[in-house]
């Protein structure tokens, strides 16, 4: 089977400064790959290079779509590039107001991405925006409220809502439970693990904590000083790591 997305080679850099360094990996749909590392080890860099809100240095990237093209990411126009953010990819950003428009309720939140993309039937879209609601876990009677009403938790259930509802094949999520309650952030894995796999959804998910990690992913790669140190199975590389950083990582948080 061919991958979703390929990642070859992929360096980036800041002026003289390495954001990320030669990394390469394959992502298969339904597969979700976790990338952690301590702050500062590239990541976020990682990611925005992927999603294309930063120019790669050099490298290769390629996604597939669903109909069947190989689109060379590092190469594609900026209307191409949108349409594909609009109908196959995500993104999931740490901060939830970040990637929702707060001005407008939780319902147009969700409903909005369904417009973008032809939906013009008020009453279904609204329907669609319900279901997701509770789909999410959020009180679908709450759907005219404004986002600034709900906590953070739930802002992020209506962020994760707003960016599924339109059935995207690969969603990239930068530090998805990041500044949550520790229960809150509990629920929220929990609930992300859910969807991931009914929708059979690929997912790059970057992250400082191997907990998240083991829970989410089905393979990790670990990022240290912009470079990737080591990459496997989550079980594997959790219950035995090779790379001196990763062994680090994992005893710091696991008894041992
Ligand atoms: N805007 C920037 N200008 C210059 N250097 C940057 C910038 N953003 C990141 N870097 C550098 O790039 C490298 C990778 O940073 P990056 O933010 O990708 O790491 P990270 O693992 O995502 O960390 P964090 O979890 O803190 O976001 C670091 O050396 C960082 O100092």
């Amino acid at each position: 089977m061919s991958p979703l997305l390929s990642v070859r080679g992929l360096t980036t850099r800041y002026g003289d400064r390495t954001g990320c360094e030669d990394v390469s990996f394959d992502l298969h749909s339904g597969e979700v790959l976790c990338v952690v590392g301590e702050s500062g080890s590239g990541k976020s860099t990682l990611l925005s290079t992927i999603a294309l809100r930063m120019r790669a240095a050099s490298g290769a990237l390629a996604y597939a779509t669903a109909d069947g093209e190989t689109l060379d990411l590092l190469t594609i126009s900026e209307p191409r590039r949108r349409a594909l953010m609009r109908t196959e990819w995500g993104y999931v950003e740490q901060n939830p107001r970040d990637g929702l428009r707060m001005a407008v309720s939780a319902g147009a939140n969700i409903g909005e991405p369904l417009m973008a993309v032809g939906a013009r039937h008020f009453g279904r879209i609204r329907e669609t925006s319900s279901s997701w609601m509770r789909r999410v876990e959020l009180d679908a009677g709450r759907i005219d409220d404004l986002p600034a009403s709900f906590s953070g938790g739930m802002q992020q259930r209506l962020q994760i809502a707003r960016n599924l509802v339109t059935g995207p094949r690969l969603v990239l999520m930068d530090e998805p439970t990041a500044g949550l309650d520790v229960s809150v952030q509990a629920r929220l894995l929990d609930l992300l693990r859910t969807l991931t796999a009914q929708l059979h959804l690929a997912c790059v998910i970057v992250t400082h904590d191997i907990g998240v990690a083991r829970l989410l992913a089905h393979r990790l790669m670990v990022m240290q000083g912009g470079r990737v140190v080591e990459a496997g199975l989550t079980d594997q590389v959790l219950d035995d790591p090779q790379h001196p950083y990763t062994q680090l990582l994992v005893s710091s948080v696991l008894p041992a």
